[in-house]
């Protein structure tokens, strides 16, 4: 049977700034990590997972591998950041390489491991128009668009800057407190408003200097998260082009700090760590998973 054969595929249970990443070995083999495994994957409280990272062989010339992202709900996203920093460290390791090149749906992206263990990943350029988000009606402005949460006269949220790093993302900007939001209760109903057609990855920013910012993410396809990579990205290029901030920013997430340059040939590359919890093997149709021996008391 199909199962029996792709039966017993490597994984490790890593994370990026407490984003919580699985990373699964699909090269040189058939077939894709499944929704369904990922749904059983994040219903066992080991395993529960924001992100699944399947790595895949190359389609590409030129690029190492193929990524494929999963988010818990057993949706796919686009971009990852988190994750590539995860999938960066676990190949780095295997192959004492720095520097990679991978392809994934939403295009090629380069990442690299520096001395200090902190990874690089340049996430590519970021989209600002209202078709490319993509929105469902006409804003030509995308710094602030109309949408708010809350009482009509006294919206809690309210005129969020949009953005895509290869997936959707709104940013709605706090003068306050980003823990003064419930963000577990507005994201469920922002990340599904009908304004994004392909649902959205919600974030509350609050900025504190000229280079740093504080953020809370409520993910499309995942809920709240520690960190959001992408979102990181997105409120970094949005504080710039709002005047909010400058190009380079320290994005303050509840997992720690993630630094986002926004360089001058456009390119948003994002720098944070990685880390390794634990390994295992898994069934990527079903989601069936044991830990490997050596990691049995982790
Ligand atoms: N945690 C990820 C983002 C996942 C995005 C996903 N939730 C979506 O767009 O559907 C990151 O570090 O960038």
């Amino acid at each position: 049977m199909s199962e029996a054969r792709v039966s017993g595929v490597p994984f490790a249970k890593m994370n990026g700034l407490g984003n919580q990443i699985i990373v699964v070995d699909m090269r040189g083999r058939p077939g894709r990590v499944r929704p369904a495994a990922a749904v059983a994957l994040n219903g066992a409280q080991d395993t529960a997972f924001d992100q699944i990272m399947a790595i895949h062989d190359p389609k590409t010339p030129g690029t190492a591998n193929y990524i494929e992202i999963v988010n818990s709900d057993g949706s796919m996203a686009q971009a990852c950041g988190n994750g590539m920093r995860c999938v960066v460290q676990a190949l780095a390791r295997e192959q004492g390489q720095k520097s990679f090149v991978f392809e994934t749906i939403a295009g090629i992206l380069t990442a690299d491991e520096h001395e200090n263990g902190l990874i690089s990943v340049d996430m590519g350029i970021p989209r600002f128009g209202w078709t490319e988000i993509p929105l469902a009606e006409e804003f030509v402005d995308t710094r602030k668009i109309e949408l708010q949460i809350g009482p009509i006269d006294a919206p809690v949220l309210h005129s969020p800057s949009v953005a895509s790093m290869g997936n959707p993302h709104a940013i709605f900007w706090v003068k306050d407190d980003v823990w003064n939001y419930a963000l577990d209760r507005f994201g469920p109903m922002l990340e599904n408003h009908p304004i994004f057609p392909e649902r959205a990855n919600i974030s509350i920013a609050q900025v504190t200097a000229s280079d740093a910012m504080i953020l809370r993410t409520w993910e499309r396809g995942a809920g709240l998260t520690r960190a959001c990579g992408t979102a990181a990205c997105a409120a970094a290029v949005n504080g710039s082009r709002t005047r909010r901030t400058g190009r380079q920013v320290t994005v303050t997430v509840p997992g720690g700090d993630l630094h986002i340059d926004w360089r001058d040939n456009d390119h948003v590359v994002m720098t944070g760590p990685a880390e390794l919890e634990w390994s295992g093997t898994v069934d990527p149709s079903t989601g069936e998973w044991s830990r490997a021996l050596a990691d049995a008391a982790k």
